[in-house]
């Protein structure tokens, strides 16, 4: 089974394969939803792949185009999935900690692949926290 699943359109897939590997070698087993070339393609067919993998399966699921924003607005219409776009490694721990995200989100047009890989170990590595933040999150499953 995947330890997480990942998926980009044409503007993300550079960066996906950089984080791929990355994830590959640090031990991940990662499922790769696509897309699996630069060809343009709709980013929010992408983003449901992720998003029903990550409801079915319970892993993280990254998701990547050309700003992160398309994909954090899809991601986000599905029940369950609290998408995070994020640009910054403050951000990526806060959003585990006190959101419990399980989709994190990604621009390839904005954030350089260094960064990037950072902001992936901390969001994966940083636990929930619970506790006051456990009530915040039923909350936002419940809109
Ligand atoms: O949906 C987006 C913007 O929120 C993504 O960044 C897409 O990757 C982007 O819109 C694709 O643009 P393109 O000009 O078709 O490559």
């Amino acid at each position: 089974m995947a330890s997480v699943v990942v998926g980009s359109d044409h503007g993300g897939f550079r960066l996906k394969q950089v984080i791929k590997d990355h994830l590959e070698k640090k031990g991940h087993s990662v499922l790769d939803v696509g897309c699996f070339s630069e060809e343009s393609v709709d980013f929010p067919v992408y983003a449901s792949a992720v998003c029903e993998e990550v409801l079915k399966s319970d892993v993280p699921g990254i998701l990547i185009c050309g700003t992160g924003v398309g994909m954090s607005m899809a991601a986000n219409k599905h029940h369950g999935i609290r998408a995070s776009l994020v640009g910054d490694v403050f951000t990526a721990q806060a959003t585990r900690a006190h959101n419990n995200s399980n989709v994190l989100c990604l621009g390839e047009r904005v954030t350089g692949s260094g960064l990037a890989l950072m902001i992936v170990d901390t969001w994966l590595d940083t636990p929930f926290e619970g506790g006051r933040h456990m009530k915040r999150v039923n909350m936002l499953d419940e809109l």
